[in-house]
Parts: structure tokens; C-alpha cells; sequence
């Protein structure tokens, strides 16, 4: 079992549990609504507008070789005096893998008007995947609370390749102006289950770039089903690359027409790729013009399922940098949107 702990550091040496709402009341102003086209992250029901918000910082203090958990305690002075007025702010350090599912799901529960993952790609990700239980969406259980909770991000990593999608520099005092305004839009996941119903929903991906790679380079043929079409087989493929993001690997443009607030995800198969290619081509990979290339293929798509020809499940499926486990896969669009802070 986890334990929880979100320390209030809007306040100074308070530890914090949002089970008690009460310690947090406070009146002030609400952020100014800047958008007519996109919502602005109000958090409150219409009942009680200057309702005070509760941020939920998920800090991987590891991220970057340590650089995220050095950076984060600089940063924390000025987040606060640029956003204790409006809102309560928690923080909640990462012990290891997979803690920030944790800290998430927790935090929606406890009815966080917004969690905000603090550090890198794989924070990201599993923040995100936080956000679902079982491919649905987690609940607030908070009964008097009728708003649901939005993903922010402080992109402090080494790579921050959905940042970057999103034209986003790795700066933090950004960010914080970027969680001051409050405004919100949709971006879409990918959900991956397994061809087996008990394994159905795996994860959800929040960049969504799913490297499907051969662990020595060599290619191999794979079967394809593309928007519930019919099985194709391609042959020689070295790489199949799934976003809903432009970029993986820090900075390599690898599905440049990707686009999160899209409805749909691209698909690029490199096939026949030696590894020579991976030099002489890098730099198309790089910026992204490498679908000119005639052995790359790029798809617009909303499900596609892959399995190896040869049935060995020894090809490995990685997201946002973590090992997703082997094929056969299927991915899709999650239908429940997450609202983010952007
Ligand atoms: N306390 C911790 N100790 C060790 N590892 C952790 C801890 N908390 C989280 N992690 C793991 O660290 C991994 C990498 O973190 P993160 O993505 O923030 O940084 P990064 O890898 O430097 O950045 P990027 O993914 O953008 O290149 C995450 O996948 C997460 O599982």
C-alpha cells in the first residue's frame, strides 16, 4: 500500500492532506478569463466561484539526474508569490517508478482542481496515466465538488519532447505564468490494450510516441490493421512510431503531423532501416522531413493493431520512454480527453 503525503507549501512547514478542504478556504479573485475559444480553469461549480483552488505539484526529484528536484526547490519561492493568492499549493515528491500514478489518482479523488507533473517525459506519463483506472477516467469523490481535474505541466526533464510539441521551452517561470492564466484545452491520449481481454487497457500514453523497435535493429514483418481496415502486411519494419506528439528521443521530429488537440494520431514505419541509415538520415528524423524518404511510411489513424509475423512476442513497445511490455498491441484514442493547462 502507498501512503500519501501532499505538503502544503503555500504556507510555510505545513504538511497537508486536501481530505480536510476546510484548512484551505480562502477568498480571492478568480484567474482573468483570456480566451472566448478555449475554458479557463475555474475549478469551483458556478455556486461558489471564488472557491480556491487546489494545485497538486507531483515532483520527480530524480528527473534529469536530479536536475528537476534542484531546479523545483529554486523555483518554489517564486511559484508561490506568483501563485499562493489564487490557489493552494501542494507538493508531492516522487519516491520511484510509477509513484506519480499513485500521487495522481489520489489527488483526483481528493477532488484537486489540478495535478501538475513536475520534471520530465516519464513524470508525464505517468501522471497522465494517473488520470485513468482500468481505461476510465478517475472520479472525484469529493460530493460537493463538481469540477474535474486538469493536467499541468513544469517541463523540467531532460528530453521534454511533449513540451516541445506544444512550442513550450523548458522553463519553468512559463509554466507557472502558463498555470496563472488557467486556460485549458483538450489534448487526446492513446489507450493500448493487449489482444486478450484480461489485459484490456494496459495504459494510457499521454505523448504518445510509441517506439515498436527491434531490440537489435534487425527488421522485421508485421501485420497491421489500420482504422478496423483489413490486415496488411509489412514487411522489413525496423521502427513503427505512434503519436499524438511530433517529437521522441529529445527532439527527433519523428511524427512531425501530429498533433494533440487533433482527434487522431499519426503513424510513421520506417522499413529496411540499417543502421547506417540512422546516421546518414539522422538529421532528417531530426526535422522531421524524413517522410520523403521511400522507405517510410506515414499514416493518419484513430485505431491501428500491430502483431509480429513471427508470433514470438520478443517485439518490445516503448511510450514516452518506459517499456510498455512486447506485441501484440492494439491503440486507439481514449475517448475521454484530459483538459490540460495551456
Ligand atoms: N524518486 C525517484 N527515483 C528514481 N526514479 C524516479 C523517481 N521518481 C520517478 N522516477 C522515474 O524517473 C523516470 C524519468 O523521469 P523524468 O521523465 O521526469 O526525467 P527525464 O527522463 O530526465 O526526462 P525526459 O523523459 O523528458 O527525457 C520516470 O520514468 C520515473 O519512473
Amino acid at each position: 500500500m502507498v501512503c500519501y503525503y501532499y505538503h502544503m507549501v503555500a504556507s510555510v512547514g505545513a504538511r497537508f492532506s486536501m481530505a480536510n478542504p476546510s484548512a484551505l478556504r480562502a477568498e480571492h479573485s478568480m484567474a482573468p478569463d483570456l480566451s472566448s475559444d478555449h475554458s479557463v480553469f475555474r475549478g469551483g461549480s458556478s455556486s461558489s466561484p471564488i472557491r480556491r483552488r487546489d494545485l497538486v505539484f507531483v515532483v520527480n526529484p530524480r528527473g534529469a539526474d536530479g536536475r528537476t528536484g534542484k531546479e523545483w526547490k529554486k523555483l518554489l519561492p517564486y511559484l508561490r508569490s506568483r501563485l499562493a493568492n489564487d490557489y493552494s499549493i501542494f507538493e508531492s515528491l516522487t519516491s520511484g517508478p510509477s509513484h506519480a500514478i499513485d500521487i495522481t489518482r489520489e489527488a483526483i479523488r481528493e477532488g484537486a482542481d489540478a495535478v501538475i507533473a513536475v520534471g520530465g517525459d516519464g513524470t508525464l506519463h505517468e501522471v497522465v496515466n494517473g488520470f485513468f483506472w482500468d481505461g476510465k477516467p478517475v472520479a472525484n469523490q469529493k460530493i460537493e465538488a463538481v469540477h474535474s481535474t486538469a493536467l499541468g505541466l513544469i517541463p523540467l526533464g531532460t528530453g521534454s519532447d511533449f513540451a516541445r510539441t506544444l512550442g513550450w521551452k523548458n522553463d519553468p517561470c512559463e509554466a507557472i505564468e502558463r498555470i496563472a492564466r488557467g486556460v485549458q484545452r483538450q489534448v487526446i491520449m492513446l489507450q493500448g490494450t493487449r489482444n486478450l481481454a484480461t489485459y484490456a487497457m494496459l495504459l494510457v500514453h499521454c505523448k504518445l510516441l510509441l517506439g515498436i523497435i527491434t531490440r537489435t535493429l534487425e527488421s522485421r514483418s508485421a501485420f497491421l490493421e489500420v482504422n478496423g481496415g483489413e490486415w496488411q502486411k509489412y514487411s522489413q519494419v525496423t521502427a513503427l512510431c505512434i503519436g499524438n506528439a511530433k517529437y521522441f528521443g529529445g527532439g527527433m521530429k519523428i511524427t512531425p503531423n501530429a498533433d494533440p488537440h487533433s482527434g487522431s494520431f499519426e503513424v510513421v514505419i520506417l522499413q529496411d532501416f540499417k543502421w547506417y541509415d540512422f546516421i546518414l538520415k539522422l538529421h532528417k528524423l531530426y526535422n522531421g522531413t524524413h517522410l520523403s524518404l521511400k522507405n517510410v511510411t506515414s499514416r493518419n489513424v484513430y485505431t491501428i493493431e500491430v502483431d509480429d509475423i513471427s508470433g514470438g512476442g520478443s517485439i518490445f513497445i516503448q511510450s514516452d520512454g518506459e517499456h510498455l511490455g512486447f506485441l501484440p498491441r492494439k491503440f486507439s484514442i481514449l475517448p475521454a480527453a484530459i483538459e490540460m493547462i495551456c
